[in-house]
């Protein structure tokens, strides 16, 4: 080649690298980068593509060349849930996705919006440290997947969709964490039309079944968006929280006063929300009470810092109760490093020959950084893999997208609009989960464990009134 593309595994014929597809998965992603360095270059079936794991690398595109990548909608699974990239996440970089991230962060993640719905947030806490009571009463164990995935699903359904969960018609408040987990099987799902695109592959998943099997766990996930919307469009509909941003979008398509917003549109932005916001924030929480659940020393240190800086006698919590503690958030902010919930941001795709750290990256290349193996490469990171810290007591690394080797809501153009909500959510949760109660793994039998992002995290744990 006239080019000097990036090393890589050698390519077979035709399939290229499909064969070290597992290569791609969050614990073996180090292995690839250990092998051929921080850029990689690999190819699925027609598909090229660049690994990018290193700081300097991801700086590189996500800082000098982001006007020249955008967004990839790479699977069908994802053209289906983003509705053919009519949402924020998968929408090729242009007009119609300036406007909807626009109207996101004006609608939903602006700062007065999110200090807005801090009664929400506080509702829901205090409704979530009730019920747990009552399993701490009972001595029930309690599932962290469950119980997370409903106050996070809670909170972000009604600041967001407008949907109570807890009187909704349509879907049950408990079977949140289904339908979630649904939405992460369409994305996982390949089709060999994703590899080989044209004619031959869309018939070779029509034979094998494949399109079909992904065309129901997408009906379920469909019938959802298309309830909320319906009752967004009811006449004389019960706005208990004032409008939201499906509310807006639907007003603007009345008035034809903007882009042409179709159903697609509308479905998109819910699809972003529900799926974007529900998944990440509640992930992250069940990774740090598994880390705090399995390092005492550190659940000591945290529960001390809370308990004695907040007293001990508080019936309920308020989010200004973060803002005295310090020990907590760089707890975490360990968490997001060891367990970014997009472990490879979103896909992106160059728009024109670029060149990172020396290497010709040609145009129509699919980019990945690999933000999972920066948070944890050993050039950088001291004990890469240890759950501590302590090791932000003196560094000024923070994870706002500004810190190259700390990646978990990206950076740059498509950096994550929910990040302050998300972070919100996460860091109150946590503290209303660690203030009131105390927890630990059940006696006699072994905790149930559940896969999740980038392992096996604790699902059935013990919970104590403090
Ligand atoms: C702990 C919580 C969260 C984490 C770790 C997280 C992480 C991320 C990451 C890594 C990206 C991709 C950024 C990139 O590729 O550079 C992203 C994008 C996005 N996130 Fe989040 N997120 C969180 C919460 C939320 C919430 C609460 C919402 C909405 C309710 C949300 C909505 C979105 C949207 C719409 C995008 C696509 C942005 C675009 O392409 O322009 N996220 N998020």
């Amino acid at each position: 080649s006239k080019w000097n593309l990036p090393p890589g595994p050698p390519k077979l014929p035709i399939i290229g690298n499909l064969h070290q597809r597992g290569e791609l998965h969050p614990r073996n992603r180090r292995n690839l980068s250990e092998k051929y360095g921080p850029v990689v270059h690999l190819r699925f079936g027609f598909v090229p593509m660049v690994v990018i794991s290193s700081k300097e690398a991801a700086e590189d595109v996500l800082k000098t060349h982001d006007l020249e990548c955008c967004n990839r909608p790479e699977t069908a699974g994802i053209r289906m849930i983003s509705y053919n990239a009519k949402d924020i996440g998968f929408a090729p970089y242009g007009e119609e996705w300036r406007a909807m991230r626009k109207l996101s962060v004006v609608e939903l993640f602006s700062s007065k919006k999110i200090q807005s719905f801090r009664y929400v947030r506080e509702e829901e806490n205090n409704l979530l440290v009730k019920k747990l009571s009552e399993s701490a009463s009972s001595e029930s164990l309690v599932s962290l997947k469950k119980t997370l995935y409903t106050l996070v699903g809670s909170i972000v359904c009604r600041v967001g969709l407008g949907q109570n969960l807890h009187e909704c018609e349509f879907i049950d408040e408990d079977g949140i964490a289904d339908i979630v987990q649904r939405s992460e099987l369409l994305t996982r799902t390949s089709m060999f039309s994703d590899l080989f695109p044209g004619r031959i592959g869309e018939l070779i998943d029509l034979f094998t079944g494949q399109t079909k099997r992904l065309e129901n766990a997408f009906s379920e996930l469909d019938t959802f968006f298309q309830n909320v919307l319906d009752d967004h469009l009811k006449p004389g509909r019960r706005v208990q929280e004032g409008s939201d941003i499906i509310d807006v979008m639907i007003d603007m398509m009345r008035k034809q006063d903007s882009f042409k917003i179709t159903t697609d549109h509308l479905k998109g932005m819910i699809s972003d929300i529900f799926l974007a916001g529900v998944s990440t924030s509640a992930s992250t929480m069940i990774w740090a009470m598994t880390e705090l659940i399995r390092n005492p020393r550190v659940m000591k240190k945290v529960q001390d810092e809370i308990r004695t800086t907040l007293g001990d006698k508080k019936e309920s919590l308020t989010e200004e109760d973060l803002n005295q503690l310090h020990y907590f958030k760089l707890m975490v902010k360990e968490i997001f490093r060891l367990h970014p919930a997009a472990p490879l941001l979103l896909p992106r795709e160059t728009m024109s020959h670029i060149k990172i750290q020396g290497y010709d990256i040609p145009k129509k290349t699919q980019i990945l950084v690999n933000a999972y193996a920066i948070a944890r490469d050993p050039n950088v990171w001291k004990n890469p893999d240890e759950f501590d810290p302590d090791r932000f007591v003196d560094s000024s690394v923070d994870y706002r997208g500004l810190n190259f080797e700390l990646l978990p809501f990206g950076s740059g153009r498509r950096i994550c609009p929910g990040m302050a909500m998300g972070i919100v959510i996460v860091e109150f949760g946590l503290l209303n989960l660690l203030y009131f109660f105390d927890w630990g793994l059940p006696e006699k039998e072994a905790a149930k464990k559940i896969t999740t992002g980038d392992g096996v995290a604790l699902d059935l744990v013990q919970v104590v009134l403090h």
